[in-house]
């Protein structure tokens, strides 16, 4: 690193000192926090895409300052790597390293030692293209100086050039990373105008007779997610969409509303009641990333609701493209004659009444750690993956060659055979669907469009099976790294000796099942647990707290 190099980033540094304390980790969703103490941690990750960027040949690096579904004065910042994936793990170290360096002098160091390390050509080559960033941000009120202290860290690598995209939803930044990597167009009406064309093709494939458009609620978190599907509206055919919760009646952002809080507390959002009974609706969260639908079965139900979680939207998408892959033959429905693999991937918090339908169904059913960048590492190990975590995240993966298979197939196909249709659905499917993350605005439009071609209504979607009644919890302990488990999360390893008391109180319940893990976003450990009534799952997940607090407490 030149001299100019290091003076300059000397010099943003002081401009934006670390509070005094503060100690953040990239976690399962990159930093988090108070939004009052996040500017030097956003403008060090500026630094750090902007080296990213250079790293990678100057290819586009995405940074989205959100915070998701956490309170309004929260804050926080993700990198979308030029996949339009997750920051590769292998840099989290290093992200971790620099938000928490005390000082310029520090900070510069840690910078100068990883540059060395990864022999990242900074500083040189003036004639060489520099480092690019697009950013992104929700609606948050501290997201605009963020933004500004986010761009300060970019520039501050000389030569690099940082874009602001404005408001936009998680998965449309990580859109628009992964279209512009690919030479594509990457604006947002790119976006806008791929998913409306992809939906409007599915909707031209439905079987006659089958449509029949009912209401839509959509529970928008006033947050950004309500604001772009009323802007892309316009282009929807066959939705007949109401939205509520867009942050502009003035209510709070994921404050009695959105896709978290409908999963977690089962009631009803802001906004809705008695007069929607029966009603479809869908709730998005703060950044848009996550979707579940619901219900409210009947007028006596109080504001309690019927929730289709993530795993129900997964199953309703398995089974979508199950049909088409059988109308295309079982022998034929693959790459070189070979069955196509069709593959899902849940978590251990996945309801364990899903992951028997699933497996019903023939389906293979893979398991990951909890955190999107671990399901969707997986998922792209099949031809198509489908991932889903219960609280909504999730999305269809197509393997490149997989689509190269299918268009080739589409050409081939004499049009108008049910052939040609199986497999112009799955082509309009990989290009409704967002290919780089979990998106509740395609994943929205690919429900819809499902439900239309089967013909169903919510309650008849929801009858796919029976959720198991779950509980969790979350324990507060002095150290919650102590809990140490297997890759797939369902067993502890360490305190020793605590797994034997899980497993004895599982023993005592019908369908019972319970696991603990430490939280990555949150300083708790997390206790899951279901059984064949609620009751005998509330009391099992209170025993396994028990024991949880006496080993750990
Ligand atoms: C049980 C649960 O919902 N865990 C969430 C939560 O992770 P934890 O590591 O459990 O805190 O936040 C993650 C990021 O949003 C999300 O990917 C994950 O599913
Ligand atoms: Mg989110």
């Amino acid at each position: 690193m030149d001299q100019s190099q290091i003076a300059s980033l000397l010099n943003s540094s002081e401009l934006i000192p670390i509070p005094e304390g503060l100690k953040l980790s990239y976690g399962t969703a990159g930093f988090r926090g108070d939004a009052k103490l996040l500017e030097s941690t956003v403008y060090r990750v500026g630094i750090l895409s902007a080296l990213r960027s250079l790293k990678l040949g100057s290819a586009t690096i995405g940074l989205m300052i959100t915070a998701s579904h956490n309170q309004v004065s929260d804050n926080g910042i993700k990198v979308s790597d030029p996949s339009g994936g997750m920051l590769s793990q292998e840099w989290e170290p290093f992200a971790d390293q620099i938000a928490n360096a005390s000082s310029p002098g520090e900070l510069v160091s840690l910078i100068r030692e990883f540059v060395e390390k990864e022999e990242i050509a900074i500083g040189e080559e003036k004639k060489k293209k520099g480092a690019e960033v697009w950013l992104g941000r929700d609606t948050r009120p501290s997201g605009e100086s963020l933004l500004r202290a986010a761009e300060i860290g970019v520039s501050s690598v000389l030569g690099s050039v940082a874009i602001d995209m404005g408001i936009l939803t998680t998965p449309q930044l990580h859109w628009m990373v992964r279209a512009k990597n690919k030479g594509l167009g990457a604006t947002e009406n790119d976006y806008f105008e791929n998913l409306s064309t992809s939906f409007k093709c599915l909707i031209d494939l439905i079987p006659n007779n089958k449509v029949e458009i009912s209401k839509l609620l959509v529970d928008g978190a006033n947050g950004v997610g309500g604001q772009k599907i009323e802007e892309m509206r316009g282009s929807l055919s066959n939705l007949d969409l109401e939205i509520r919760n867009t942050g502009r009646e003035g209510g709070v952002l994921n404050e009695g509303v959105g896709a978290d809080f409908v999963q977690k507390e089962k009631v009803v959002p802001l906004g809705f009641g008695l007069s929607d009974v029966g009603v479809r609706c869908a709730s998005f969260d703060g950044d848009a990333d996550r979707l579940v639908y619901f219900y409210i079965p009947s007028v006596s139900s109080g504001n309690k609701v019927e929730l289709l979680d993530g795993d129900k939207i997964l199953s309703l998408f398995a089974l979508f493209i199950k049909e088409q892959l059988n109308t295309l033959g079982d022998g034929d429905g693959g790459k070189e004659g070979k069955k196509s693999r069709l593959g899902v991937v849940q978590t251990a918090y996945a309801n364990g009444a899903s992951t028997d339908y699933l497996k019903q169904l023939g389906l293979d059913v893979a398991f990951a750690k909890t955190g999107v960048k671990h399901l969707h590492e997986k998922a792209a190990e099949f031809d198509i993956g489908i991932y889903f975590e219960a609280n909504g995240h999730g999305t269809v993966l197509f393997s490149e060659s997989y689509i190269t298979w299918l268009v080739a197939k589409q050409k081939e196909l004499t049009q108008g055979s049910e052939e040609h249709k199986a497999v112009s659905r799955l082509v309009a499917v990989s290009n409704l669907i967002n290919q780089a993350v979990g998106d509740a605005l395609s994943g929205l439009l690919l429900v819809e469009v499902i439900l239309q071609h089967m013909g169903w209504s919510v309650e008849k979607w929801n009858e796919l099976y029976e959720d198991l009644p779950s509980r969790q919890i979350k324990v507060e302990v002095p150290d919650r790294t102590a809990v140490v488990t297997t890759s797939e999360e369902t067993e502890a390893l360490k305190p020793l000796g605590i797994q034997d008391g899980i497993n004895a109180e599982i023993e005592k319940y019908t369908r019972g099942r319970a696991f603990i893990r430490p939280s990555g976003t949150e300083d708790v450990v997390r206790v899951y647990a279901e059984a064949s009534t609620q009751e005998d799952a509330d009391s099992l997940a209170n025993s396994v707290a028990q024991l949880v607090k006496s080993f750990l407490g």
